[in-house]
Formats: structure tokens, C-alpha cells, sequence
């Protein structure tokens, strides 16, 4: 059996057509342009990839872009000033600070302050509390834009057991929390975690959210499973270039998964949809718009 590959790319750019339609009513019948801030505090290359990917989508989407790129030695005060102007912009309805930040900032502090209302991220000690009791707020775009890519292979997860690889504010938790809202029984694994193989096995929808290039092997997983790939890692090839591979050995799973994403073009564009979608929320909740 070879696993259907689940095409993220494409349910991104659907999304996209979407949103660039819903923005463009929210304009026609309230004159606001849904606005999205980044700010990117030194000069790491991945993070410079994302932000130029996310620019590239505000585009699509008829969203403005407002990016603020700062030198890595900028304070935390410059940045939680900055946060301070754009919770005050009546232009700016999303604002998302990418992380990590260099250590001379809390990035705690920074999150904290940012506007609930306009936590694109939903990293907001709030949201998170409204996520965790099911009520609406602002959910994570990387969770929000997998339990999407989850739900077009397989809607209903009751009696289904899901598996997420990895604990993090960012990823793992948030996903943990949609997918028992989809009343999905699950087990976050981690790396304390004893037999993670055997754990693995026992998911019809696995999650990988570890960081570990090619971690999870092809006898992991459970024949015919979904097998959701988050891990954006770059590896050297043998000829010394390049590329990004997951935290799932695409080659081996694709063999006895029944769904597989693939990196890229899986996990990463559904991210980037998602905070489009959110800053797209957020704008209609500023005028007391139904979406
Ligand atoms: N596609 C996308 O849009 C996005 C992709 N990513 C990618 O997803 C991956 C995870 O990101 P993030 O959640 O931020 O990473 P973190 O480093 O914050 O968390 C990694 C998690 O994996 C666990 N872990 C690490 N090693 C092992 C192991 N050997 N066995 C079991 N568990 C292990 C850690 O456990 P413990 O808590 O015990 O330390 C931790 O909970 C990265 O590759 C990142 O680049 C991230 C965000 C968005
Ligand atoms: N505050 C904050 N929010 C984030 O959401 C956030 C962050 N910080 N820091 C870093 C991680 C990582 N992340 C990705 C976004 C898009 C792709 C993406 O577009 N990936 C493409 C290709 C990328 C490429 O070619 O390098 C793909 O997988 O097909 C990947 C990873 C968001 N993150
Ligand atoms: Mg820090």
C-alpha cells in the first residue's frame, strides 16, 4: 500500500482565494483592510524564509503587510515599544513576533504583551487559557492548519487514538488540545517518553512535532494510519547543498501510512494559511462583523 500524499500546498492556496474574498468583503462593507504586523529581530535564515513566505501570502490574500526587520542586537524595551504602537494601530488586526528571539529579550515578557485581540500566533497566555476551555479565541496557525489537513482525510476522530511527538506551547499542546476536541483519545509522547516506537504504533493519526530529522522510522506507525509530518529541519546532502526534511522517514512511511504530508509542501504553507485566517478573524471581531 502507498499513502495518499496529503497536498497542503494546494489546500493552502484554496484557503487563500478564500480569504482574499472575505477580505474583500469586510472592505466593501466596512472600509477596513484586514492589516498583519511581523517583526523579525535578527538576521537567522530560516526565520527569514518564513517571513518572506508569509509576505508572499498577505499578498495573496489582500491583506496589508506591515514587517518590521530590527538588527539582533535590539533591545527589549525597542520591542516591547514597538508591540506597545502596533496594539494601538487601528490599521494592524494581527501581530506576530517570530521566535525565537535573541536572549537578550524574554520572549515571555514580549508574547505577554501583545493585544489578545490581535495574537495572530495565539501564543497569548489568554488564548491559550480560552483554547484549553474550548471557548472561541485565537488558536495556533501550525495545530489550526494540521487539524485542517487532518480533517479533509478523516472528519470524524471518535474511537480514532491520535499520537502527538512532541510537548511544545507552540505545537504540541495546542494540537493535543484540538484533537481531543475532535474527540479524538490521545497521548502526547515526549522525549522522557519510554518505548516511543511502541507509543507511535498505537496512533491512527500521528503528529510529529519533535525537531528530529528523520526521527520517526516506517515500522512506527500503525498501517493505514494519518501521519501528519510538522518537523522542518535542514540537512546537508551528500554534495554538501541544502535540504528540508521532516521528522518522519518520508521514504519508509509513505509505504504503510494511509495519509502522509510531505516537507515541504505539507505542514509549513497550512501554517502560513492559518495566520492568514486568524488576522482575517481578528479583523471582521474588530467591527463586530459576522465572518
Ligand atoms: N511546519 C511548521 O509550520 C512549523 C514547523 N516547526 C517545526 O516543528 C518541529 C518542532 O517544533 P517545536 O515544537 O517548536 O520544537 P521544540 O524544540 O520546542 O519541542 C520539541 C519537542 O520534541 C520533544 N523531543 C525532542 N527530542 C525527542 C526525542 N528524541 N524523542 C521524543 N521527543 C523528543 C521535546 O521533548 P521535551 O519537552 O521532553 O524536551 C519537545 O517536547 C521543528 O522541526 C520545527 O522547526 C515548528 C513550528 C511551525
Ligand atoms: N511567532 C512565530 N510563529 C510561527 O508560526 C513560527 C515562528 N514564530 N518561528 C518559526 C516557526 C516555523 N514556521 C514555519 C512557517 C512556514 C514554513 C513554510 O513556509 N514552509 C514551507 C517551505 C519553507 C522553505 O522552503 O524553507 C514548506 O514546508 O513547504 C515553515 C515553518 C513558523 N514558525
Ligand atoms: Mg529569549
Amino acid at each position: 500500500m502507498t499513502a495518499t500524499i496529503i497536498d497542503g500546498k494546494k489546500v493552502a492556496n484554496d484557503l487563500h482565494e478564500e480569504i482574499r474574498a472575505k477580505a474583500e468583503k469586510l472592505t466593501a462593507s466596512h472600509g477596513v483592510v484586514p492589516g498583519l504586523a511581523v517583526i523579525l529581530v535578527g538576521e537567522d535564515p530560516a526565520s527569514a524564509v518564513y517571513v518572506r513566505n508569509k509576505v508572499l501570502a498577505t499578498a495573496a490574500c489582500g491583506i496589508k503587510s506591515f514587517e518590521f526587520k530590527l538588527p539582533a542586537e535590539t533591545s527589549e524595551a525597542e520591542v516591547l515599544g514597538l508591540v506597545e504602537k502596533l496594539n494601538a494601530d487601528p490599521e494592524v488586526h494581527g501581530i506576530l513576533v517570530q521566535l525565537p528571539l535573541p536572549k537578550q529579550i524574554d520572549s515571555d515578557k514580549v508574547l505577554g504583551l501583545i493585544d489578545p485581540k490581535k495574537d495572530a500566533d495565539g501564543f497569548h497566555p489568554v488564548n491559550v487559557g480560552l483554547l484549553s476551555v474550548g471557548l472561541p479565541g485565537f488558536v495556533p496557525c501550525t495545530p489550526r492548519g494540521s487539524a485542517i489537513l487532518i480533517e479533509k482525510v478523516l472528519p470524524d476522530l471518535s474511537g480514532k487514538t491520535a499520537v502527538v511527538v512532541g510537548r511544545s506551547n507552540i505545537v504540541g499542546k495546542p494540537m493535543i488540545q484540538l484533537l481531543l476536541q475532535k474527540n479524538a483519545t490521545v497521548t502526547c509522547a515526549h522525549s522522557r517518553t519510554a518505548d516511543l516506537p511502541a507509543v507511535c504504533r498505537t496512533a491512527d493519526v500521528l503528529v510529529a512535532a519533535v525537531g528530529r530529522p528523520e526521527m520517526i522510522k516506517g515500522d512506527w506507525i500503525k498501517p493505514g494510519a494519518i501521519v501528519i509530518d510538522v518537523g522542518i529541519n535542514r540537512v546537508l546532502k551528500p554534495d554538501g547543498k541544502g535540504k528540508l526534511v521532516g521528522d518522519v522517514a518520508f521514504d519508509e512511511a509513505k509505504e504503510v501510512a494511509g495519509a502522509i504530508t510531505p516537507v515541504p509542501g505539507g505542514v509549513g504553507p497550512m501554517t502560513i494559511a492559518c495566520l492568514m485566517l486568524n488576522t482575517l478573524d481578528s479583523a471582521y471581531r474588530s467591527v463586530g462583523a459576522e465572518i
